[in-house]
């Protein structure tokens, strides 16, 4: 078992996303919190980036694909970047926090929250 883990927080992107229709022509802000696990030791050992998983790459690999498609829930959002992640990067598993920002008066914030496994072959 891993306990090991790569994070990113409060990766905001400004993106078309939104059920109605006033939604569609304009961009609100998500924030994204993740969290993947990957085992960390070998990159430790040597002191070698390769060796796990670089969260700058991660990142900007969510700001494109959040940029990219413009869907109507974030649940799509958040669904969409965790098949990226554990199809691109040597994850485990990765749990993805995803808030949309301003989107209900009188809250912090609203959002998903979802945890997806690699599966095992
Ligand atoms: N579970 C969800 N509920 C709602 C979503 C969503 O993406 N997931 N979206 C909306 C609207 O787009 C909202 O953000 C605008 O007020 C409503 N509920």
């Amino acid at each position: 078992m891993i306990h090991d883990i790569v994070f990113i927080e409060a990766l905001k992107v400004d993106t078309v996303i939104g059920v109605y229709d006033w939604e569609k022509k304009i961009e609100q802000t998500l924030q994204f919190d993740i969290e993947m696990r990957t085992d960390i030791k070998a990159a430790a050992q040597i002191d070698d980036l390769s060796k796990t998983v670089d969260y700058s790459v991660v990142a900007e690999d969510v700001v494109n694909l959040a940029k990219q498609n413009q869907a109507e829930l974030i649940e799509t959002v958040a669904e969409k970047v965790a098949e990226l992640i554990l199809a691109d990067y040597q994850v485990s598993s990765v749990k993805i926090t995803l808030r949309k920002l301003g989107a209900v008066p009188n809250t912090a914030s609203v959002g998903v929250i979802i945890e997806r496994t690699k599966p095992l072959y």
